[in-house]
């Protein structure tokens, strides 16, 4: 099976309504590029200006007038979209950080709820908190079905936690994917090696989409928004420009999947190390 996909790059801000015109744009383009699921980056609805905005901004999926406008473009488009928003959390302090499985019928049909926050104090670099503004997640989420295979999904700063891409691989992913929002420092040190890393010890396709460029005052994204393949070849990458929203696009390709996995089998000695 060949199917194409496309990575959506944007600069999401606290303006909604401009976001979600945004993400109309990358559907377009990703239709015009032929590709039958369309992947988008983290905290798509909005990248507020503090803690207090980002927990202010928050809604139920079925009041978001960001969730129902891009279920209405994957209904008509007949196009799944994964997509990382914000609900509200449990407690009316912090939200959750969650990404959504939008089917061809524009229905959620799956939702994963970011584990690891980003709590950081870089010297000379970034300052973030996120665990003041965010409630964590407490499960991984089992690979599901879609017309482009089984996914697994996990969010950014999961990214570096090896664990979470092997517990999917186990349970039967075939692509993995970390919708994100690197900073610039940290991106432009560990992105790429990160992402190709996951790919190749998961000999699965990892799929990344970013934010980029200048959310705020505060905040500016790394971008490129990336597709790897399971041997760990970049088959399609963005840069760092944010004049305009783009899409990237590649070939999931099942037969590759079973040859990496057939020429070089990875099997764990889990009698010497616990599996994850
Ligand atoms: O704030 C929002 O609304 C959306 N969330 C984010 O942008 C999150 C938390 S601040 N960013 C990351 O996890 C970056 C990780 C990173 O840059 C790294 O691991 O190096």
């Amino acid at each position: 099976m060949m199917a194409r996909i496309a990575v959506g790059q944007l600069t999401s801000t606290a303006n909604i309504t401009h976001n979600l015109a945004q993400c109309r744009v990358l559907v377009k383009k990703a239709l015009q590029a032929g590709a039958k699921a369309l992947f988008l980056p983290e905290a798509s609805d909005y990248i507020a200006n503090s803690g207090e905005e980002t927990v202010r901004l928050a809604r139920p999926v079925h009041e978001s007038e960001f969730v129902r406008g891009l279920r209405e473009e994957a209904r008509r488009e007949r196009l799944p979209i994964h997509v990382g928003v914000h609900e509200p959390g449990l407690d009316t302090q912090r939200v959750k950080n969650t990404v959504l499985w939008i089917d061809e019928r524009g229905e959620i049909a799956h939702r994963y709820q970011k584990i690891h926050l980003f709590d950081v104090e870089i010297k000379d670099g970034p300052v973030l908190r996120e665990s003041k503004s965010v409630e964590p997640g407490s499960e991984i989420v089992p690979p599901f079905e879609t017309p482009i295979g089984r996914v697994g999904s996990a969010i950014c700063f999961d990214l570096r936690f090896p664990e979470i891409g092997l517990a999917l691989r186990r349970q039967g992913a075939d692509l993995i994917t970390f919708p994100s929002a690197f900073t610039v420092p940290t991106g432009k040190a560990h992105w790429e090696t990160l992402l190709r890393a996951r790919a190749i010890e998961t000999q699965c396709y990892v799929v990344a989409a970013a934010q980029v460029g200048r959310h705020s005052e505060k905040r500016v994204s790394y971008g490129h928004s990336m597709i790897v393949d399971p041997w760990g070849a970049v088959l399609a990458e963005l840069g760092d420009k944010s004049d305009e929203p783009e899409v990237a696009t590649a070939e999931i390709d099942t037969d590759l999947l079973r040859k990496v996995r057939r020429e070089m089998p990875l099997h764990r000695r889990t009698d010497v190390y616990p599996e994850v």
